[in-house]
């Protein structure tokens, strides 16, 4: 079909899970088999295309898909004409210089060494603006092997944990080159496309839904004041005349991580009957 929306989903890797539950919690079919490359959701005339994670920002770029999740570092490595449209709040790392441990390495140091990575887009353009000319050495992963291996003098690589990084023996020096998440993206430059503006508005309702809870709770008209700051809402909190004298009932949404603690706050305030409540789905 001609107008259907064509997507780019990660097919495996750190990302390949989350996106796809993200997906799902938008309401979008999603694959039941981890083979399939390609899968037609009717319903919502969208078709998803499994991809490598690195290839995304090819295949959006060249306007043969109409947006993707992939890294935000992929997404700059690959010197695509794609723009980012929405981060997702999943697949965080970030990109480091690393060497081996005691070697106190500099940024500076890296002149006339060896630099090994797979984001070679991404390093050249950080060595580049800074005029330090090191040889990058382009690998397809695994990368923090090749200094034990005699390879590499450094590494530039995604570090999540550090974990990797430590049983490597190695040790991060420099600032972060980038800092990364999953993102959604899409053609630069392109014309608003309606349905892609529906898919980032649902995506947008589950990033909502994940962050917010909402929170009903009675107090007495004289606390209002009080409660309402502890409980403004996105636009200002519902509040609606409660059947006994002098109290009001108020709704509001609040962020999931504070939830506890403004509970507190408004017992303390007497408030009483304080719920809260997940959040199904939303458009804001
Ligand atoms: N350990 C991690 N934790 C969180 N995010 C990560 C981690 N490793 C990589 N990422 C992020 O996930 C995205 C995809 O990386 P991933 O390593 O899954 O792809 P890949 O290397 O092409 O695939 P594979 O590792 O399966 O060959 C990148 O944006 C990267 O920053
Ligand atoms: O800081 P950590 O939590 O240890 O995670 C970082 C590691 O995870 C990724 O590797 P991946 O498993 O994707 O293997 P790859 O090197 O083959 O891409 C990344 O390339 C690092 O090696
Ligand atoms: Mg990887």
């Amino acid at each position: 079909m001609a107008d259907q929306l064509r997507i780019a989903v990660p097919n495996k890797g750190q990302l390949a899970d989350p996106a796809a539950a993200m997906l799902r919690e938008a309401g979008y079919r999603q694959r039941k088999d981890s083979r399939d490359l390609v899968m037609v959701d009717p319903e919502n005339e969208t078709e998803f295309f499994f991809l490598r994670p690195k290839d995304i920002a090819v295949y959006v770029g060249e306007g043969i898909l109409q947006a993707g999740i992939t890294g935000r570092d992929m997404l700059l490595d690959s010197g695509a004409p794609v723009e980012e449209a929405l981060p997702l709040g999943f697949g965080g790392s970030t990109f480091r210089f690393a060497a081996r441990g005691g070697a106190e390495m500099t940024v500076e140091d890296l002149k006339g060494k060896r630099v090994a990575t797979s984001f070679e887009g991404l390093l050249d353009r950080y060595l580049a603006d800074r005029g330090i000319d090191a040889r990058v050495i382009h690998l397809d992963g695994a990368v923090e092997s090749s200094i034990q291996l005699g390879v590499a003098d450094a590494v530039a690589d995604v570090v999540s944990t550090g974990t990797t990084l430590r049983n490597a023996g190695l040790e991060l020096f420099g600032e972060p080159i980038l800092t990364s998440e999953a993102v959604v993206i899409r053609p630069r430059g392109a014309e608003d496309d309606p349905k892609v503006e529906q898919l980032l508005r649902r995506l947008r309702g589950v990033l909502v839904a994940r962050d917010y809870v909402m929170m009903d709770y009675d107090v007495h008209a004289e606390q209002l004041d009080d409660a309402v700051d502890l409980t403004p809402g996105m636009e200002g909190p519902t509040v609606s005349p409660l059947h006994r004298e002098g109290w009001v009932a108020v709704r509001a949404m609040v962020p999931r991580a504070a939830a506890q603690r403004i509970m507190d706050d408004l017992w303390q305030l007497g408030a009483r009957a304080i719920l809260v409540t997940d959040i199904y789905a939303c458009r804001l």
